[in-house]
Protein backbone atom coordinates (compact mmCIF):
# COMPACT_ATOMS: atom_id res chain seq x y z
CA UNK A 1 0.00 0.00 0.00
CA UNK A 2 1.16 3.55 -0.17
CA UNK A 3 3.10 3.95 3.58
CA UNK A 4 5.08 0.94 1.92
CA UNK A 5 5.76 2.64 -1.14
CA UNK A 6 7.42 5.58 0.63
CA UNK A 7 9.43 2.69 2.62
CA UNK A 8 11.03 1.91 -0.55
CA UNK A 9 11.08 5.31 -2.09
CA UNK A 10 13.08 6.39 0.91
CA UNK A 11 15.35 3.10 1.03
CA UNK A 12 16.26 3.82 -2.80
CA UNK A 13 17.03 7.77 -1.74
CA UNK A 14 19.21 6.20 0.87
CA UNK A 15 20.79 3.49 -1.85
CA UNK A 16 21.80 6.31 -4.49
CA UNK A 17 23.40 8.33 -2.01
CA UNK A 18 25.09 5.84 -0.73
CA UNK A 19 26.34 4.51 -4.13
CA UNK A 20 27.04 8.15 -5.62
CA UNK A 21 29.25 8.86 -2.70
CA UNK A 22 31.46 5.88 -3.26
CA UNK A 23 31.68 6.69 -6.98
CA UNK A 24 32.70 10.08 -6.03
CA UNK A 25 35.80 8.22 -4.48
CA UNK A 26 39.02 7.95 -6.55
CA UNK A 27 39.93 5.02 -4.56
CA UNK A 28 36.82 3.19 -6.37
CA UNK A 29 37.35 4.45 -10.05
CA UNK A 30 37.89 0.88 -11.65
CA UNK A 31 34.16 -0.31 -10.29
CA UNK A 32 32.71 3.08 -11.49
CA UNK A 33 31.68 1.22 -14.93
CA UNK A 34 31.32 -2.43 -16.52
CA UNK A 35 34.52 -3.33 -17.01
CA UNK A 36 35.61 -2.84 -20.07
CA UNK A 37 35.51 -6.05 -22.70
CA UNK A 38 37.77 -4.84 -25.84
CA UNK A 39 40.29 -3.65 -22.75
CA UNK A 40 39.71 -6.95 -20.86
CA UNK A 41 38.87 -9.65 -23.66
CA UNK A 42 39.10 -12.19 -20.67
CA UNK A 43 37.36 -10.87 -17.89
CA UNK A 44 33.74 -12.24 -18.99
CA UNK A 45 35.48 -16.10 -19.67
CA UNK A 46 36.84 -15.85 -15.85
CA UNK A 47 33.65 -13.52 -14.04
CA UNK A 48 30.24 -14.82 -14.37
CA UNK A 49 28.20 -12.50 -13.11
CA UNK A 50 29.95 -8.49 -13.43
CA UNK A 51 29.12 -5.93 -11.10
CA UNK A 52 29.67 -2.46 -10.76
CA UNK A 53 28.55 1.10 -8.99
CA UNK A 54 26.87 2.70 -12.41
CA UNK A 55 24.53 -0.70 -12.36
CA UNK A 56 24.12 -0.63 -8.76
CA UNK A 57 22.41 2.89 -9.64
CA UNK A 58 20.46 1.69 -12.66
CA UNK A 59 19.09 -1.18 -10.47
CA UNK A 60 18.08 1.02 -7.50
CA UNK A 61 16.36 3.34 -10.55
CA UNK A 62 14.69 0.21 -11.91
CA UNK A 63 13.25 -0.75 -8.19
CA UNK A 64 15.12 -3.82 -7.97
CA UNK A 65 16.33 -3.81 -3.95
CA UNK A 66 13.24 -4.11 -1.78
CA UNK A 67 15.92 -4.93 0.85
CA UNK A 68 19.39 -3.67 2.43
CA UNK A 69 20.36 -7.25 2.22
CA UNK A 70 19.61 -7.56 -1.80
CA UNK A 71 21.40 -4.41 -2.76
CA UNK A 72 24.02 -5.77 -0.48
CA UNK A 73 24.42 -9.17 -1.92
CA UNK A 74 25.01 -7.32 -5.94
CA UNK A 75 27.50 -5.12 -4.07
CA UNK A 76 29.27 -7.93 -2.82
CA UNK A 77 29.83 -8.85 -6.42
CA UNK A 78 32.12 -6.02 -7.04
CA UNK A 79 34.23 -7.39 -4.14
CA UNK A 80 34.01 -11.01 -4.93
CA UNK A 81 34.97 -10.33 -8.31
CA UNK A 82 37.83 -8.33 -8.11
CA UNK A 83 39.70 -10.33 -6.12
CA UNK A 84 39.06 -13.64 -8.21
CA UNK A 85 39.98 -11.34 -11.23
CA UNK A 86 43.03 -10.28 -9.50
CA UNK A 87 44.10 -13.31 -7.57
CA UNK A 88 48.04 -12.87 -8.37
CA UNK A 89 51.09 -11.21 -5.85
CA UNK A 90 51.69 -8.21 -8.21
CA UNK A 91 51.66 -5.06 -7.06
CA UNK A 92 48.69 -4.23 -9.67
CA UNK A 93 46.57 -7.17 -8.18
CA UNK A 94 47.28 -5.97 -4.72
CA UNK A 95 46.49 -2.36 -5.34
CA UNK A 96 42.81 -3.18 -6.83
CA UNK A 97 42.60 -6.02 -4.13
CA UNK A 98 43.01 -3.39 -1.62
CA UNK A 99 40.67 -1.13 -3.17
CA UNK A 100 37.97 -3.80 -3.33
CA UNK A 101 38.03 -4.16 0.20
CA UNK A 102 38.19 -0.74 1.20
CA UNK A 103 34.72 -0.49 -1.16
CA UNK A 104 33.69 -3.68 0.48
CA UNK A 105 34.38 -2.00 4.24
CA UNK A 106 33.35 1.50 3.33
CA UNK A 107 30.00 0.37 1.90
CA UNK A 108 29.38 -2.13 5.33
CA UNK A 109 30.44 1.06 7.85
CA UNK A 110 28.25 3.45 5.97
CA UNK A 111 25.06 1.00 6.00
CA UNK A 112 26.02 0.09 9.80
CA UNK A 113 26.61 3.85 10.85
CA UNK A 114 23.41 5.97 8.80
CA UNK A 115 20.73 3.08 8.49
CA UNK A 116 18.37 2.29 11.23
CA UNK A 117 18.06 -0.89 12.22
CA UNK A 118 13.73 -0.48 12.18
CA UNK A 119 13.68 0.63 9.05
CA UNK A 120 15.99 -1.91 7.96
CA UNK A 121 13.40 -4.31 9.77
CA UNK A 122 10.40 -2.59 7.62
CA UNK A 123 11.69 -3.53 4.39
CA UNK A 124 12.21 -7.06 5.37
CA UNK A 125 8.69 -7.15 6.32
CA UNK A 126 7.52 -5.76 2.97
CA UNK A 127 9.88 -8.46 1.29
CA UNK A 128 7.97 -11.27 3.20
CA UNK A 129 4.30 -10.20 2.67
CA UNK A 130 5.39 -9.92 -1.37
C1 LIG B 1 37.20 -4.25 -12.08
C2 LIG B 1 38.39 -5.16 -11.91
O1 LIG B 1 38.42 -6.01 -11.02
C3 LIG B 1 39.52 -5.02 -12.83
C4 LIG B 1 39.56 -4.17 -13.90
S1 LIG B 1 41.06 -4.33 -14.66
C5 LIG B 1 41.58 -5.50 -13.53
N1 LIG B 1 42.83 -6.13 -13.50
C6 LIG B 1 43.84 -5.87 -14.43
O2 LIG B 1 43.67 -5.08 -15.32
C7 LIG B 1 45.12 -6.56 -14.32
C8 LIG B 1 45.83 -6.49 -12.98
N2 LIG B 1 46.07 -7.98 -13.05
C9 LIG B 1 45.09 -8.06 -14.20
N3 LIG B 1 40.64 -5.76 -12.61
Amino acid sequence: EEQEEDVLRELRLFLRNLTERLMLDRRFKAFTKPVDIEEVPDYLIVIQKPMDLSTLLSNIDEHKYVTVNEFMSDAYLIWQNALEYNPDRDPEDRHIRHRACALKDTMRTIIRHELDKDFQRVCEEIRESR
